[in-house]
């Protein structure tokens, strides 16, 4: 701790650290989180998971009776506030995320869709054609989503400046693997057939999908959301030269179109099994990338330079034994650094975790000091 000190100190100097706190002083309204994410001096780092409202809790498995689909667990403000708010009152996070899916803004756009509860995502017709594409309309979020609008606003007033309301987006990519899968998938042939058949017909899906992304990322931070974060979840199953046609300039789009409206808002990009795409990610345009477990983060930040990171703990440690879960995360939070880190899992949560686990981990990454 006193080394880490000791580094922060050289590395800045000490009129410069004091300039720091005099900030920290400033904005101490804002809460932590926040302040990490945009690279302010923070005592310790902050703590939420990726997936953290969801089928690990048994408060949220208990509401499945009540309220048996999705879509109605995520489309009816109270509810989706309540479910939100969950892992906050159970672990205290210093991030609550709202409780919604990537797929959340689709019918907006004219794109219908269900959630099976146990296939997953279905889209009700999958997009495949011009025609289909064509038929794909620019969305109004207000009119779209009223219940994002409302729960944002409800989770602002009920966490004030004691925790972090994070809006989320997937990706445009990833976005399009559902639209033309159909589904979930694990090899994504459909979309890539088309990619390589006919690149134009999916340029011209993933320009609307962005467009529609940005406008939707923006109505979450007009309505309360204070960070954004995009999934850009299956991306990292693409060959590079793939990745830099149909991944990177959408994410790049969403980016600046978002960064133009809300310039100070941080702005978080995740892809899963990324450890080859780190420094693709970091070009994106945004603030923080969201770092899986398969790169040791020490590693990411030499790859990347300067900024910010999430994770990246291996969500299975969550299930190994107290002293496994303290080793690991402090592991990870002394290869991170002290600057601009926002502790989190390499992925979602594991459905099988305990509880107990969860809050230990949370507690653990609480009571580290820099
Ligand atoms: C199962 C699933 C859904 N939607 C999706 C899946 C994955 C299926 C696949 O592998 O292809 C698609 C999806 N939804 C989300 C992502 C990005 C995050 C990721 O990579 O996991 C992805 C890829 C965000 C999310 N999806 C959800 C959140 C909620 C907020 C949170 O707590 O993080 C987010 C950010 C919630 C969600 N979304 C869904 C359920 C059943 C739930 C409930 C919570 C749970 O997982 O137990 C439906």
């Amino acid at each position: 701790m006193l080394a880490l000190t000791t580094a922060v100190l050289a590395l800045h100097g000490p009129r410069v650290y004091m300039r720091g706190r005099a900030s920290v002083a400033m904005a101490a309204e804002d809460p932590l989180l926040l302040r990490a994410a945009r690279g302010e001096p923070v005592h310790r780092p902050p703590v939420w998971m990726m997936r953290q409202a969801g089928r690990h809790m048994k408060v949220y498995r208990d509401l499945i009776d009540k309220y048996p689909t999705f879509r109605e667990r995520s489309e009816i403000a109270e509810v989706s506030t309540q479910i939100s708010l969950q892992p906050w009152e159970a672990y205290k996070t210093d991030g609550v995320i709202l409780f919604s899916d990537i797929l959340t803004p689709l019918p907006g756009m004219g794109v219908d869709f269900d959630i099976l509860e146990k296939a997953g995502p279905k889209i009700r017709t999958p997009v495949r054609t011009a025609a289909a594409v064509d038929a794909m309309n620019l969305m109004d979020p207000d009119e779209a989503c009223p219940f994002v609008r409302q729960t944002l606003g409800d989770l602002r007033r009920a966490v004030g400046s004691e925790a972090t309301v994070l809006g989320f987006i997937g990706a445009p990519y990833t976005m399009a693997t559902y639209c033309v899968e159909g589904g979930s998938s694990s090899s994504y042939l459909e979309i890539k057939k088309m990619g390589l058949n006919d690149p134009q017909l999916l340029h011209k899906l993933l320009t609307k999908l962005a467009d529609n992304l940005a406008e939707y990322a923006c109505f979450q931070i007009d309505s309360g959301a204070q960070v954004l974060q995009m999934f850009d979840s299956w991306a990292g199953n693409l060959s590079p030269i793939d990745y830099d046609a149909f991944a990177h300039p959408y994410q790049r789009m969403v980016v600046s179109k978002v960064k133009a409206r809300y310039p100070e808002v941080p702005f978080i990009t995740y892809i899963a099994k990324s450890a080859a795409l780190l420094e693709r990610m970091a070009a994106n345009g945004g603030d923080i990338v969201s770092v899986d477990w398969t790169v040791h983060m020490a590693d990411a930040r030499r790859r990347m330079g300067n900024i910010g990171v999430q994770g990246n703990l291996d969500p299975a440690v969550l299930l190994a034994d107290e002293a496994v879960i303290v080793e690991r995360t402090h592991d990870v939070l002394r290869q991170a650094g002290g600057k601009q880190h926002v502790m989190n899992l390499g992925h979602g949560i594991e459905p099988s975790t305990p509880e107990e686990k969860a809050k230990f981990f949370v507690e653990t990454v609480k009571a580290y000091r820099y």
